[in-house]
């Protein structure tokens, strides 16, 4: 499979010709799980605006940059330095800033809050408790730019889910009342409604290194050779319902890897700021009892390149307090199946196939129906250090439940 099997969609077809988009995105999110979406932002400008500001921020000394430390940030935000995630046991190759949603009640002057929130229970409030350590003192305009390109992600984002549903011949409504309160004013539905809720996003800023490294150890026999590529980030699944991807790409090959019917393939980067690169996550897969895949992935740093990449994924998630699971079977037996046949076990409850299993799960999946518990366990699983640090009263079972010691 080449790049170029990644589909490419337009959401200007999503206001034109609703259905036509909605065939597109079924075809894209079943067989490949990964898009390019052209995205019509405005101003048009914006997203690169975005990732100049993601540059300007990783250029800064070291000291700068410590005084947002996501070591400091009991709810899993901040700056990163290089050298701290693995995936799977290996190291991975990025610094980063993390952001989410800010709540109401969670503002600096709320201290009595917060201090509420740090006990709280569930566990997964105390992903509200902290607010986002913007570099005010001296890059205030990260976080103006940063908001107002979320909004703008998060708006798309809302087409795709809506678009998703009817993908599937179901109402919007289905999904609308887990990811936003007032969607549904005069309905009684889950505890987003009740709690007044919105979409759950998270956004990180990420800076991949040069691969320059191994050439300072050649001999200048060897530096007509490609560097070996550095692991950005390993082979994962995200664990989200929807991620959209903003990349620069003033040089080099982007590094993005989709893999995809037995292949890693390159994500293309011709397209420059004027797509997002959108993937489906485990949620979205498990919703839709497979239907839709969450699709393995990787950035893979292979050429020598004067900048580092910067890239910007948006994290869209459900309310904290929504629960995701599988669709009931009568949802999707009717659906077209177009893809090969994968039985990922032996065990038929586990089988993705023409006729998907009643008790459909992921392979190999711990995901938690309650998306607050999921989204706490995939970040302190991540950041075990900031878990203990924060949460010393805590610790999570094997099958990613959070548990009082
Ligand atoms: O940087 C990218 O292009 C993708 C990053 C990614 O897959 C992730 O952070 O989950
Ligand atoms: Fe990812």
């Amino acid at each position: 499979m080449k790049s170029n099997s990644i589909p490419l969609l337009d959401i200007a077809l999503y206001h034109s010709n609703r259905s036509a988009f909605v065939e597109e995105l079924r075809k894209a999110c079943h067989n490949v799980g990964f898009f390019l979406l052209k995205h019509n932002m405005t101003p048009n400008q914006l997203p690169k605006e975005v990732l100049d500001e993601g540059r300007q921020f990783f250029q800064r000394p070291m000291d700068e940059k410590k005084m947002i430390s996501y070591e400091q940030n009991p709810a899993f935000r901040g700056y990163m330095p290089l050298g701290v995630e693995n995936t799977a046991g290996q190291l991975d190759h990025r610094e980063q800033i993390e952001y989410a949603v800010e709540y109401p009640l969670h503002a600096p002057e709320s201290s009595a809050t917060n201090n509420f929130y740090t006990k709280a229970w569930p566990a997964y409030h105390r992903l509200k408790s902290a607010p986002n350590p913007w570099p005010t003192s001296f890059q205030p305009s990260l976080q103006t730019k940063t908001m107002d390109y979320v909004q703008n992600v998060c708006q798309v984002a809302d087409c795709l889910r809506d678009s998703l549903c009817l993908a599937m011949g179901l109402d919007p409504k289905v999904l609308q009342h887990k990811f936003n309160s007032s969607s549904l004013s005069d309905e009684i539905s889950n505890d987003c409604y009740r709690e007044g809720e919105v979409p759950h996003w998270a956004i990180k800023m990420i800076s991949y290194p040069t691969n320059d490294h191994s050439s300072k150890n050649e001999s200048s026999n060897d530096r007509s050779r490609s560097p070996s590529p550095i692991q950005g980030v390993g082979a994962h699944t995200d664990t989200n319902f929807l991620t959209l991807v903003l990349q620069d790409n003033e040089e080099g090959d982007g590094g993005l890897q989709v893999f995809s019917q037995g292949e890693w393939i390159n994500v293309p980067t011709h397209h420059g700021t004027n797509v997002l690169i959108c993937n489906l996550g485990e949620q979205a897969e498990t919703w839709s009892r497979g239907y839709f895949l969450a699709t393995p992935h990787r950035v893979l740093m292979k050429s020598r390149t004067r900048k580092p990449r910067i890239s910007l994924p948006l994290f869209y998630n459900p309310c904290l307090s929504a629960t995701m699971e599988p669709l009931e079977e009568s949802s999707v037996e009717h659906l077209q199946w177009d893809r090969p046949i994968i039985v990922h076990s032996t065990d038929e409850n586990n089988a993705i196939g023409n006729a998907p299993k009643k008790h459909w799960r992921r392979p190999n999946n711990t995901m938690l129906t309650s998306v607050g518990e999921n989204t706490f366990k995939s970040l302190a699983r991540s950041h075990p250090h900031v878990f203990a640090k924060h949460h010393p009263d805590l610790s999570i079972l094997p099958d990613g439940k959070i548990v009082k010691k």
